[in-house]
């Protein structure tokens, strides 16, 4: 561990650490390419460990056992950790570290997935002697799949390669193309040997043709935050604090970009804006808060803002979509079933969400196929039908509002990660009127059944099934009207049909809740 320096107090050490921006890295290599040797060398070399661990580690000959020590903090870390990923903790005087390490071959996509989707940076381990192979081109992908802005292929075994510039130079070269290929925005090439300590943390003297940055020197300066400070402000809304009369806040983490008072947001999916009137932390007020703070947000006006709703720039909106493209990587056991409704988990919201494969992604070639169902560490191209809309952005632009996972209603575990490719401009089913009548039987049916109208822009008259004199002169005037069914109220539809002439044309077949849409038959109208 790094010596807490004499004049510093144990608080001001505490307050330092705080203060330094953090990284979040993901490691990835193939079987024996050193990767728990470089973590080894990375956390020893940066004197991140303690004494007692490098001495259970230290061979009779006095070397130490570098993959030894990163095994045995993996052991430690993995207790009570669902699922295959160990994040270790690190920190030298510029910066603090998280790596998410993902051991255990068999299920890499899944695990690879979920340490590198909050990740800022990508380490691809390549042996010098065997070159690019099918499984770092794998981890490249999964890389750029997952939107990591940045990726070091460390090339690693350097010294059983004479520390050959002819040989690393040919790789650098195959690897920028590679980069072009998966349109991966920065990739750098560094020749190392994580057994011997060369450019991992301090620069190689046997490979003086070599004038980059070492291992460490990137991870300490590649620009952390320009996602999330130049991205349009974003903050789901987790909580509506009321404590007394004269105070309304809306609590929630900002996903993205800054705010300041006096800034115009606009909440969706209602559309209202306002000022930000004050910026409330628990330390006080802020002039300035930024992704990714947990704030509360006080406004210039009284709006009905509730848990779920997005408040967003006034003039940077996002989404409301209920239909879109999204890329999955699937996580469970049982591949996935379009016939199933899974449920959807959105930043603070979760919806009913039908997916349709359009076609997978052979991970080896990265070729589209559209035989064979979607598996466990699969990865693949989907449409996606939400119950109701998500206030969403593509993940490029956004990787959290733009992201989501799929969760199995039966077991309740995770089945998906999902990252949302486009949102379809024709995500409309909806027949376009001016005017949509709504009957339900349940008040908790038509809030959402509004919300999803309105974010679609059309006006919504409010009547019951038992008002039939109401809807049959909607009908009558031309409006269009909706039906929500349950299973009870349903089979009143159906007798409908034959008995008065009025057509329903159900919209969401498969779904629990039956949604139709009725007008006249032109038998009626004739
Ligand atoms: N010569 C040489 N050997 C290395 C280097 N890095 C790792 N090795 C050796 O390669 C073998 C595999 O290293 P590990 O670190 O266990 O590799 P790994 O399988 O990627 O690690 P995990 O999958 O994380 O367990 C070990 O025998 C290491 O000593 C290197 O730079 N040079």
């Amino acid at each position: 561990m790094p010596a807490i320096e004499e004049e510093l107090t144990i608080e001001e050490f505490l307050a330092a650490e705080q203060a330094k921006d953090l990284l979040r890295f993901t490691t990835a290599g193939s079987v024996d390419d050193g990767k728990s040797t470089l973590i080894g060398r990375l956390l020893y070399d940066s004197r991140n460990v303690y004494e007692d661990q490098v001495r259970a580690v230290t061979q009779t000959q006095g070397s130490i056992d570098f993959a030894l020590l990163t095994d045995g903090l993996r052991a430690e870390r993995e207790q009570g950790i669902t699922i295959d990923v160990a994040y270790r903790y690190f920190t030298t005087p510029r910066r603090r570290f998280i790596i998410a390490d993902t051991p255990g071959h068999e299920q890499y996509t899944r695990n690879m997935a979920t340490g590198a989707s909050t990740a800022d940076l990508a380490i691809v381990l390549i042996d010098a002697r065997k070159g690019i192979l099918t499984q770092s081109r794998r981890h490249a992908f999964i890389a750029s799949l997952l939107g990591i802005p940045h990726v070091i292929a460390a090339v690693n075994k350097m010294d059983l390669v004479d520390y050959s510039q002819e040989v690393f130079l040919a790789l650098q070269q195959q690897l920028a193309e590679l980069a072009r290929e998966l349109a991966i925005p920065d990739l750098l090439a560094i020749p190392i040997s994580a057994l011997e300590g060369d450019n991992v943390v301090s620069p190689s003297e046997r490979m003086p043709w070599y004038d980059g940055p070492t291992l460490l020197e990137h991870l300490e300066t590649v620009p952390t935050k320009e996602f999330t400070l130049d991205a349009a402000f974003r903050m789901p809304v987790q909580r509506v604090l009321r404590p007394h009369q004269d105070f309304r806040g809306f609590a929630g983490q900002i996903a993205s970009g800054v705010i300041r008072p006096g800034d115009e947001i606009r909440v969706q999916p209602s559309g209202r804006t306002a000022r930000v009137k004050s910026i409330v932390t628990f330390d006080g007020e802020l002039e300035l808060a930024h992704a990714p703070q947990s704030v509360t947000l006080t406004l210039d006006r009284e709006l009905d803002i509730s848990r779920g709703d997005l408040i967003t720039a006034a003039q940077q909106t996002a989404e409301a979509a209920s239909l879109f493209e999204a890329s999955l990587v699937w996580m469970q056991n049982e591949p996935l079933d379009p016939a199933r409704t899974y449920l959807l988990k959105h930043t603070t919201r979760t919806v009913k969400a039908q997916v349709r494969l359009r076609h997978r992604i052979d991970i080896n070639t990265l070729d589209e196929r559209t035989d064979g169902a979607l598996e466990m560490n699969g990865i693949a191209s989907v449409e996606i039908e939400t119950s109701q809309p998500l206030l969403a952005d593509a993940y490029r632009d956004n990787r959290i509002t733009g992201s989501f996972i799929l969760i199995d209603p039966e077991t309740n575990s995770t089945a998906a990660a999902g990252m949302i490719r486009s949102i379809s401009a024709q995500a409309e089913p909806l027949k376009s009127r001016e005017a949509v009548a709504v009957v339900t039987a349940s008040a908790a049916q038509m809030r959402g059944l509004e919300e999803a109208l309105a974010a679609r822009g059309h006006i919504i008259v409010t009547t019951r099934v038992t008002d039939r004199s109401v809807w049959r002169s909607l009908l009558q005037i031309g409006v269009t009207v909706l039906v929500l069914a349950d299973r009870t109220t349903g089979p009143m539809l159906a007798h409908l049909d034959g008995a008065t002439g009025i057509a329903v044309e159900p919209l969401l077949p498969e779904a629990d809740l039956l949604l139709a849409v009725l007008s006249y038959s032109s038998k009626e109208r004739a």
